[in-house]
């Protein structure tokens, strides 16, 4: 039977309860998952990359942004073209060391206007709208481009109670869970993933819902 995206999608704060329970609970530091996120996440952009794209990776100052700077790096070592977008510096501990893993990889600090593919790590679930002038000039800059569009976790733009203009993803690497947010876009051409980041099947079934079936499938690709 085919898993039920919709009867088994989380709020983003039941979500972050099971997220942070976890953490807390099996000692699993936010690194290592941060580490898996960017690692599905790099294996999608290789999959849609060709030897010679040009692979824009925006990422912000949080763990979104890591997961992102994450990918940059497995995608350098794999002998991608790897451009970063950093529109707010990186300051936080996370977040800037992967910024210098990637870097040391190869991965080049420059905002390229006509990438092949444009991935947005800038925001994640903290994400606050309205997202302000800086974000919403990124956004329309990616939708209006070329590019292939991916999301990791969550398109920037799209939280609870508000509406703004989003980050236009052609595909999304959601974490985990499937998320109520993401409903909406299953009527869409957008191709949607959940990745497994290792929280075990207990904690869903705690909060009455399903795992994603990680079990055969670590990524799992929905529609
Ligand atoms: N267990 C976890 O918490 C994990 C989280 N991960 C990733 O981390 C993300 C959440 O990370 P964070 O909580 O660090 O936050 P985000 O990366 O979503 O956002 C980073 C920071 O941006 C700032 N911000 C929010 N709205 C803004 C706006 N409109 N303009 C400018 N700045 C704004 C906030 O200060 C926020 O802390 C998830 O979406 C997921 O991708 C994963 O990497 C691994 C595990
Ligand atoms: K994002």
């Amino acid at each position: 039977m085919k898993y039920d995206f919709i009867a088994n999608a989380l709020s983003l704060q039941a979500f972050k309860e099971m997220d942070y329970k976890a953490v807390a609970e099996l000692a699993l530091p936010i690194e290592l998952m941060m580490e898996n996120a960017g690692l599905h996440l790099a294996r999608v952009i290789a999959r849609k990359a060709s030897p010679k794209s040009t692979i824009l990776i925006g990422a912000g100052n949080g763990n979104n942004g890591g997961g992102g700077l994450v990918a940059a790096r497995r995608l350098a070592a794999w002998g991608y073209n790897v451009y970063l977008d950093l529109p707010i510096e990186i300051t936080k501990e996370l977040p800037l060391q992967q910024l210098k893993r990637a870097l040391l990889y190869g991965a080049k600090r420059e905002a390229i206007k006509n990438p092949d593919v444009w991935v947005d790590a800038y925001l994640g679930f903290s994400q606050k709208l309205p997202l302000g002038n800086l974000f919403e000039t990124i956004i329309a800059k990616a939708n209006s481009a070329n590019a292939i569009r991916i999301s990791l976790d969550l398109p920037m733009g799209i939280s609870e109670g508000d509406s703004s203009p989003r980050f236009n993803a052609d595909h999304i690497i959601t974490l985990a869970a499937p998320k109520k947010l993401l409903i909406p876009l299953l009527e869409t051409d957008t191709q949607i993933y959940i990745a497994d980041l290792g929280i075990p099947e207990k904690y869903y079934g705690d909060i009455g819902v399903a795992m994603p079936p990680f079990a055969k499938e670590q990524l799992y690709f929905v529609s």
